[in-house]
This record gives structure tokens, C-alpha cells and sequence, in this order.
């Protein structure tokens, strides 16, 4: 068996920078063979997204707008894929947002419209990505997303985004359900604390990155190549057995009381 992802082609949404988990995931499936497809927000993040992408040695990737919280963007964005590469292996998903003074304090704090937002974008838009993109996977294929641990267990601080990543995870469950019987498996991957600019939202980060290092079994934060070659992993034919899963890359912190 081979676990190349030499020709195959797959959907990266959501790098910002250099720094985002996204890129980290990027990167990963380039080493493995693999042919990228990137998609930003909005124009302000073309450019730094396609210099990202066009930095990675080999075949040209290519880049779309998609702004999630939009179903007639998300139905162009992927029309405009079929129509320019036809088939899909897989796609990684690595949007949220929460509005940032809902993210410290009291969750009870959140307001209908912060609630309403921070599931739109940071859950609903997985399933909405998804029913577009499946029918790109003739040749069956992948979906990854990215969760975290205070959607299993209270961390504080991170309030209605943990309520939004508990339906994102369910939301994911539900969707290896339905889609396994296209050969399309859907798993989640939950990562530690990494200084991204999203992570800057949340408050008290540096005191959980403190706490990794003092607490996790291995003693130290993760890398986003780790975040990475685990979605490789995921993405590839080595988890052909694997869906509906949610793999803790978090230098083992999630089972430590
Ligand atoms: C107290 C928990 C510390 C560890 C948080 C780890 C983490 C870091 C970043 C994460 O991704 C986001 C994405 C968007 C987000 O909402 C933001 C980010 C920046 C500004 C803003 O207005 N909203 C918050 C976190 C995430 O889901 C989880």
C-alpha cells in the first residue's frame, strides 16, 4: 500500500499566516505528494496566502475566496473547483471565530447574536463545506477539522467557543455518518494551545502554555508540523479504518485530571 499522496489533490481552508495551523497542515500534505487548493475569508488575506502557497516547491497550487458564512459564496467557491479540477481527495477545515470580549470572563456573559456567531462560523460552517465539497470526492476521500479540548471539558476563558467546538464535534460524528457510505471519512483533530493569531483572542493563553509545560506528559507545547503530519495521517490511506474520530494532538494533556 501507498501512502504518497502523489496525485491527489486536496482543500486547505483557513491560513492566515505563517503560523496558522492551516499552514502547518499545508506543508504537510506538500511534502507527502500532495497537490493544494488554499481558500481565504476575503481579499485581505489573498495575498499573504497565495505567497505562502506559491513559497512550497513543485506543482502551482491554487487559490479561491470563501467566506463561510455565506452559502452562496461556499456553492461558487466549490463550483468554481469543480469546474477547474474536477475531482477532490480531501479537505482540511480550519475556521472559527468568537467575538474576542466573549472569550474571558464568565461564559454566561455571551450574548444571542455572540452565541449565533461563534456556532455559524466556528460549527455550522463544516457542514455547510462539507455538502458542497462531497461530491468533488468521486474517488472518496477526507475531511479533517480542527477542535480543542474545551469543547470535551471546561477550560476557562474559552466559553462560547467550547460550546460551539462540542457541535462542531458532534457535527463531525454526523457527518462520517453520512458520508462513509461515498468512502469519505470525517475526523477531527483537537490541539494543544499554539501561539497562533487566533490563539491571541483567547484569554489567559500563556497561562495554559504554562501549564502544558509543567503538566502534559511530554512536558512541552505542540507544533503545528505535528498538527500537520497528523492530518496527513488522517487524510491519507494509513487511517483508511479511521472516522467520526477525534485524535488529541496535545502532547497527551487531555488525560491529565
Ligand atoms: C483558554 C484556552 C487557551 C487555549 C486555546 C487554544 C485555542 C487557540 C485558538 C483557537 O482558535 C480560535 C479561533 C478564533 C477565535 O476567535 C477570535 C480570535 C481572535 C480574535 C477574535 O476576535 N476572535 C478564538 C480561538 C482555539 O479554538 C483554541
Amino acid at each position: 500500500m501507498n501512502f504518497s499522496l502523489e496525485g491527489r489533490t486536496y482543500v486547505v481552508m483557513g491560513v492566515a499566516n505563517k503560523r496558522s495551523i492551516a499552514w502547518g497542515i499545508a506543508r504537510s500534505l506538500h511534502d507527502a505528494g500532495a497537490r493544494l487548493i488554499f481558500t481565504y475569508a476575503n481579499e485581505r488575506f489573498e495575498k499573504p496566502v497565495r505567497d505562502l502557497g506559491d513559497s512550497l516547491e513543485g506543482q502551482e497550487s491554487l487559490y479561491y475566496e470563501c467566506d463561510v458564512t455565506d452559502d452562496e459564496a461556499i456553492k461558487k467557491t466549490f463550483a468554481e473547483i469543480k469546474n477547474d479540477v474536477g475531482t477532490i481527495h480531501g479537505l482540511a477545515h480550519c475556521i472559527a471565530f468568537a467575538n474576542r470580549d466573549e472569550l474571558n470572563g464568565e461564559y454566561m456573559n455571551v450574548t444571542r447574536d455572540g452565541f449565533k456567531l461563534a456556532h455559524d462560523i466556528s460549527a455550522y460552517s463544516l457542514t455547510a463545506v462539507a455538502k458542497e465539497a462531497y461530491p468533488l470526492m468521486t474517488e472518496g476521500g477526507g475531511i479533517v477539522t480542527l477542535t480543542y479540548l474545551g469543547g470535551e471539558k471546561v477550560v476557562n476563558n474559552y466559553n462560547v467557543m467550547g460550546v460551539a467546538k462540542a457541535s462542531l464535534d458532534a457535527s463531525m460524528r454526523y457527518l462520517a455518518n453520512d458520508l462513509g457510505k461515498h468512502g469519505i471519512r470525517v475526523n477531527a483533530i483537537s490541539a494543544g494551545p499554539i501561539r497562533t493569531v487566533s490563539a491571541k483572542g483567547v484569554g489567559s493563553f500563556n497561562t495554559i502554555l504554562k501549564e502544558i509545560e509543567e503538566r502534559a506528559p511530554l512536558r512541552r507545547p505542540v507544533s503545528q508540523e505535528e498538527v500537520g503530519d497528523t492530518a496527513y495521517y488522517l487524510l491519507s490511506d494509513l487511517s483508511r479504518g479511521v472516522t467520526g474520530e477525534i485524535i488529541h494532538v496535545d502532547s497527551g494533556f487531555n488525560i491529565i485530571g
